[in-house]
């Protein structure tokens, strides 16, 4: 590891592209109005600035798709990829089977127990509050978050099951809004020929094709749509790009956490 100390970065431009591009041709973080900070360089030549300035925080990257469109597997090679850049980051999904209300809605979805489509809608978003102040503590300590699932694939599987959707939003409201929603695109059927499908309720061809239908339904402009069908180091490929330009927006500092459904 090498150290330096970064002297200039408080008006504007400069540091990186004078001293550091020009000369050792490598990326360097940038960041306005900090004070000195120390640099920190890996062995690839990857460069971030220690410590966090006022108001920078981490990201709220979510990752939906249907089942297998390859959530989890990118959602771990993300966190790796963000890791090795020497950025905080932590790998969340949802929903979290390891609480009590985390295994009864896994209970339901093995089939163990029958549940009321409108209680599993509650279950699947009280999961996601008792995680909420937890998810603003860390995003405010600088940390990135990957999650694979949350909000949406809440509204879009009950909504699929013929729940309404401004009722499935309404538990939902409050909850912090992502930075980011890359949705994995791939068609039911070649989402159902891969690995391990079957297992669980939500499984079957037929539902998931009404899936697909109420994320078309809920999706906006904001989110990035990623062609899930490529071999997977393409998807990996992109996914870096915009998780690392999003990371690069909240790390400045001027992008406040806001609430879902707000916009
Ligand atoms: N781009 C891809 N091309 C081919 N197979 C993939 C791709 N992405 C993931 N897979 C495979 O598909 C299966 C489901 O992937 P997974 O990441 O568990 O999806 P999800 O979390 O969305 O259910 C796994 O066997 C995984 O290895
Ligand atoms: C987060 C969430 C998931 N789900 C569904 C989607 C999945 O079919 C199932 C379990 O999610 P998950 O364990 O992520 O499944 P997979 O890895 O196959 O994508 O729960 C909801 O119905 N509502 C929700 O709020």
């Amino acid at each position: 590891m090498i150290y330096g100390t970064c002297t200039t970065a408080s008006k504007s431009l400069s540091f990186k592209t004078l001293v550091l591009q020009k000369s050792f041709n490598f990326r360097v973080q940038f960041f306005s109005n900090c004070s000195p900070k120390k640099l920190r360089m890996d062995n690839n030549l990857n460069c971030s600035i220690e410590g966090n300035k006022k108001g920078s925080r981490g990201a709220l990257v979510v990752l939906e798709g249907l089942d297998r469109s390859g959530k989890s597997s990118q959602c771990t090679r993300l966190v790796n990829y963000l890791e090795g850049q020497r950025i905080s980051a932590e790998l969340w999904r949802f929903p979290d089977r390891n609480t009590d209300v985390g295994k009864m809605i896994s209970a339901y979805l093995t089939n163990t127990s029958q549940l009321d489509d409108h209680t599993i809608h509650l279950l699947f978003s009280a999961n996601r509050w008792e995680k909420r102040s937890l998810m603003e503590t860390k995003l405010k300590s600088g940390t990135t978050l990957i999650v694979d699932r949350y909000s949406y694939s809440g509204v879009a599987f009950s909504s699929a099951k013929g729940l309404d959707i401004e009722w499935c939003k309404a538990s939902e409201v409050g909850l912090l809004a992502p930075d980011l929603v890359a949705y994995l695109d791939i068609s039911p059927e070649k989402a159902a020929e891969r690995g391990g499908y079957g297992g669980e309720r939500y499984e079957k061809l037929e539902f998931q094709k009404k899936v697909a239908e109420s994320y078309k339904a809920i999706h906006d402009v904001s989110w990035k749509f990623v062609d899930a069908f490529q071999p997977i180091e393409d998807v990996e490929k992109q996914l870096q790009e915009i998780v690392f330009d999003c990371v690069t927006e909240c790390q400045k500092g001027k992008k406040p956490l806001s609430l879902l459904w707000s916009k």
